[in-house]
């Protein structure tokens, strides 16, 4: 059986950014408003830009007429009719750039500045929004709605406004130039505009579900491309083939119905378009004929009809835009709101400046918030004196793991108390207290970045000779040095450039730079070669001289070398003392030990 272990079954994600279905009301993007306001210049500036254009589109038909009737009518003015022409068009062009330019860095500024403080908000949330938030989701929060949301305020916004003044504009123009034309036009535009609006509602429709089709094929090739050691032992390549093949063929068939929609939509649309201007230069035609109306004020006319049905057009775009938007500012708004239930207290306790790391745990019962019915740790008292190492054992879900989330503050209890060097960790700002304690968990964590920033990690402010002194106490130094750019080689995402051992000593080397009086050190589990396992053990010893350490053990050195061995089970203390007391014994130790440290 191929091993499979490494491989998760990468859940799809709800593409939030696509999944829009608009069910906040528009009105959720309210909560940008403060974010706008703070670009009060760039605001501004937009504003008198998209004043400046609007005012130049609507001048320009004004100019065209002059153009036919000055300049091809009298023959004598031909040269000012045009200069004008292309001062109005130059006018224009400037000001168009000016808001562009001014309405996008306001989208990117306005979002940049979410983003910063959605991420800022999301770090900081405690550990049970994490225990039940994907964080995939999360990150498709910060990039997908966001983006959703950049486009709103970077261009939708100034559409909708742009557009509500054509509109307006071109009305009151239409009215002015001539108002039984206008009157013609104004009862016509339904007709014309209606079964537009139709085919672009069933359009949306439409487009929406191909898109849903494309995700489904996407997510199907996602799923097996992740576990494809999976898919080809079972020999299953075959049968995701079609598998596959059918997936992409649904949403070929979901977008010829829309290609058909759509291709059907143009036509109207032409029809419906040139339709009106032929009614509109057929009626106005025969004023021209008759005298009534000069051939220029004719063709200003369909102009301000053009602007103002282009301009109705683009707001019942911008509609769905907005619509979609709204649907991504409510699910960050939903992170938003959330809070974190541990706060640090008002007038936080502070930590003696040398802490000496003795732990207590007072009749601590703690459950998790996802499983009030069973509890993790039950009336469970230990007493750690300063410097002392304790090897926690016991079967899985005994609630070793548990310890460590309380001492750390990731979670408090229901009942009983933590204390550090006597003081109750609840007391304390969790910042200051985790800056007393280094953690070594059982899957090293390694981050896209070189050597050296992995191990400073522990220390932001250390100096390189701190981090190499740090590397050669946990054995790491050979190894580093020995890479093609020393401590500056990129250790690739989650440490793709590492052996197993190696990362776990560049993981004992960031928490020996902590130098925190507290260590809580979670063994890992995985088989070392022996020589791996020498390495990693002596930097463990150099790692845990001298510090208070909790040490959950899966290896009979540890158990050995433990001034005390805790045995737990169920969310209780079942069992203390040395390796040889608890052996001989019998009971729950010897069984584990049998069958995890003496193999
Ligand atoms: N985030 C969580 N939400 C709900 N229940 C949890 C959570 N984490 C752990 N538990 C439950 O709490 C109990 C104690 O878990 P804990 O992880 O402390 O055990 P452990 O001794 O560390 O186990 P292992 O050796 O397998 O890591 C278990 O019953 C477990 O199912």
């Amino acid at each position: 059986m191929a091993d499979t272990s490494s491989e998760s079954a990468s859940h799809p994600l709800p593409a939030s950014g696509d999944d829009a279905k608009a069910k906040a009301p528009v009105g959720t993007l309210r909560t940008l408003w403060p974010f706008v306001l703070r670009q009060r210049g760039l605001l501004v500036a937009w504003l008198l830009a998209l004043a400046a254009s609007s005012a130049a589109t609507l001048s320009l038909p004004v100019a065209v007429r002059m153009m036919i009737d000055r300049g091809f009518g009298s023959g004598s003015n031909i040269d000012a009719a045009f200069a004008l022409l292309f001062l109005v068009a130059v006018a224009l062009a400037i000001a168009t750039a000016a808001r562009f330019f001014f309405v996008s860095l306001l989208g990117e500024r306005v979002i940049a500045d979410l983003r910063t403080r959605l991420y800022a908000h999301l770090v900081g949330l405690d550990q049970s929004f994490y225990e039940r938030t994907r964080s995939g989701e999360l990150v498709s929060r910060l990039s997908a709605d966001t983006e959703l949301l950049r486009s709103v305020v970077g261009s939708g916004m100034s559409v909708a406004l742009r557009s509500v003044v054509m509109v307006l504009g071109s009305m009151t123009m239409l009215v002015v130039t001539s108002p039984r034309l206008a009157a013609y036009t104004l009862v016509g535009i339904p007709v014309f505009v209606l079964p537009l609006v139709l085919g672009g509602r069933r359009l949306q429709k439409l487009s929406r579900s191909a898109q849903d089709r494309v995700a489904d094929a996407n997510t199907l090739a996602a799923e097996t491309l992740g576990a494809i050691r999976t898919v080809q032992a079972h020999a299953r390549e075959g049968w995701e083939r079609g598998r596959f093949a059918e997936a992409v063929a649904r949403s070929v068939a979901t977008a010829r119905k829309r290609i058909g929609v759509q291709a059907i939509v143009t036509a109207v649309a032409i029809t419906a378009i040139f339709g009106a201007i032929t009614i509109v230069l057929w009626s106005g035609a025969h004023d021209v004929a008759a005298g009534t109306l000069s051939p220029g004020t004719l063709g200003q006319f369909v102009l301000y009809a053009l602007l103002g049905g282009g301009s109705v057009g683009a707001l019942a775009e911008v509609w769905n835009e907005l619509q979609r938007a709204a649907g991504g500012m409510g699910r960050i708004n939903e992170l938003l709101v959330e809070t974190s239930t541990l706060q640090a207290p008002e007038h936080a306790q502070a930590l003696p400046t040398r802490v000496r790391g003795e732990l207590q745990f007072d009749q601590v019962t703690f459950h998790y918030p996802a499983r009030a019915d069973a509890p993790a740790l039950e009336g469970f008292s230990l007493h750690v004196r300063p410097g002392e190492t304790v090897a926690l054992v016991g079967p899985s879900g005994a609630g070793k793991s548990t310890v460590f989330a309380l001492l750390l503050r990731f979670h408090d209890p229901q009942a009983g108390a933590v204390r550090v060097d006597g003081v109750d960790v609840r007391a304390l700002d969790p910042v200051e207290l985790r800056d007393h304690i280094a953690l070594v968990p059982q899957q090293p964590t390694i981050f896209a970045a070189s050597a050296r920033d992995n191990i400073r990690y522990g220390r932001l402010e250390a100096s390189d000779a701190e981090v190499e002194d740090a590397a050669a106490s946990a054995e790491a130094h050979a190894f580093i040095a020995a890479l093609p750019q020393g401590y500056d080689e990129q250790l690739g995402e989650r440490g793709a450039r590492l052996s197993g051992g190696q990362q776990q000593r560049v993981v004992i080397a960031r928490a020996l730079l902590r130098d925190a009086p507290i260590l809580l050190l979670d063994e890992a589990t995985s088989a070392l070669d022996a020589q791996s396992e020498r390495a990693v053990q002596h930097a463990l010893e150099n790692l845990m001289q001298g510090r208070t350490t909790l040490v959950i053990a899966h290896r009979l050195a540890t158990v050995l070398k433990a001034d005390r061995i805790v045995v737990m089970d169920q969310g209780r203390i079942v069992a203390e003392g040395t390796h040889e007391e608890l052996l001989a014994q019998g009971g729950l130790y010897a069984d584990l030990a049998r069958l995890q440290f003496l193999g």
